[in-house]
């Protein structure tokens, strides 16, 4: 990894009024230093340059994968070492992510630092992806694109929820990869649950089963749902099905650089709302997509995010019905210059 990420933050330290920054969330000490254990992690941004702090657990480890001077000290030798660094400077500190007990420790050994709390520091830059994280979030996609192709013909009546859930994790695994997160298999009247999380439920006959998965490769995750049908659902869970979709489709269609967060879920709770379904569908439309799960932009009703070139969004409408089931179809897009590129490949199916 290059500088190009610390880069983009020296122009955001300036804005932000500070001159120096402690960086102690985990996927921004990575982002900042190319390190991958950035939870053993810190890093300290100063108007001279940047160096990383970890134990000595990791000193093969950070001389292999941080372009950063690193220091190799556990608290208190590594405030102790910071604190000549920040002597005088305003130092950002990340309001979002420190612990009050970091905070009061930090204050303690930088006596003549003036700390200053900032939120989503690091994260802003991160929103939009430079070529080669994009690269990476498009293999971890065409991965669990392929797993998903691999174990679909496996999910039938009969099967547990976990043995589906096993088989996704284990194919990943083998793959070099790991699950982005822990894999939601919900059928059934388990699909009312948006974050149901595979169980020994026996998939049975007649049930829609989502399947909600990514791959995490080299530190970048993937995020799709697919709902597929087991037998023939009945007409309601159908109807459900086909509105999701129509709201699904409308939504990827509308994703291009300009499009305000915030209409693109407003487009499709709209279309979910005329089949009686608006209050069913119970989260936000998509999230950005990286070196964690969850990250900007949000696409919510509540966003002011707007869609740029080069962010990773996901489009993941829902329909949770309690007692009966629920639906939910996500793809992963890229933001492009000319509209969106869709990186989840896995078949959509009619139902
Ligand atoms: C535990 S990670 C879940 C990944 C999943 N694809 C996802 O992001 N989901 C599933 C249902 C809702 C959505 C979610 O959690 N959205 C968040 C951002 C929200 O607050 O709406």
């Amino acid at each position: 990894m290059t500088t190009e990420h610390l880069d983009r933050l020296r122009p955001a330290l300036r804005r932000a009024g500070v001159d120096a920054a402690w960086i102690s969330d985990p996927a921004n000490v990575r982002y900042l230093s190319g390190f991958t254990s950035g939870e053993d992690g810190k890093v300290l941004v100063t108007p001279d340059g940047a160096t990383l702090y970890t134990d000595a657990r990791y000193t093969v480890q950070a001389q292999q994968e941080s372009h950063l001077p690193t220091l190799i000290a556990r608290p208190p030798a590594t405030y102790q070492d910071a604190a000549a660094k920040v002597a005088g400077l305003r130092v950002g500190i990340e309001a979002d992510h420190l612990t009050v007990a970091a905070y009061d420790d930090l204050r303690a050994h930088w006596p003549d630092a003036t700390l200053m709390p900032l939120r989503g520091l690091v994260q802003a830059l991160r929103v939009v992806k430079t070529p080669d994280e994009v690269a990476q979030i498009r293999a971890a996609q065409a991965l669990a694109d392929r797993v998903y192709a691999e174990v679909r013909p496996l999910i039938r009546a009969g099967v547990t929820e976990l043995s589906v859930a096993g088989e996704i994790e284990s194919r990943l695994r083998q793959a070099g990869a790991e699950s982005a997160f822990e894999i939601i298999v919900a059928s059934g009247e388990r699909g009312a649950l948006p974050h149901g999380r595979a169980t020994e439920k026996v998939i049975q006959d007649g049930e829609l089963v989502t399947i909600d998965m990514g791959a995490r490769l080299n530190g970048y995750h993937s995020d799709m749902t697919r709902t597929l049908a087991v037998g023939r659902p009945g007409d309601e869970m159908r109807r459900v099905y086909n509105a999701v979709l129509e709201a699904e489709e409308a939504a990827v269609a509308a994703v291009k650089p300009g499009a305000r967060a915030a209409d693109l879920d407003k487009l499709a709770r709209d279309i979910l709302t005329r089949y009686g379904l608006g209050e069913a569908f119970a989260h936000s439309l998509g999230h950005g997509v990286g070196l964690q799960i969850h990250e900007g932009p949000g696409l919510r009703g509540t966003s002011e995010d707007v869609l740029e070139a080069g962010m990773l969004v996901t489009i993941e409408p829902g329909a949770y019905l309690p007692g009966m089931g629920g639906v939910r179809i996500e793809d992963l897009l890229l933001v492009t210059e000319s509209g969106h590129e869709v990186l989840s490949r896995a078949q959509k199916e009619s139902v």
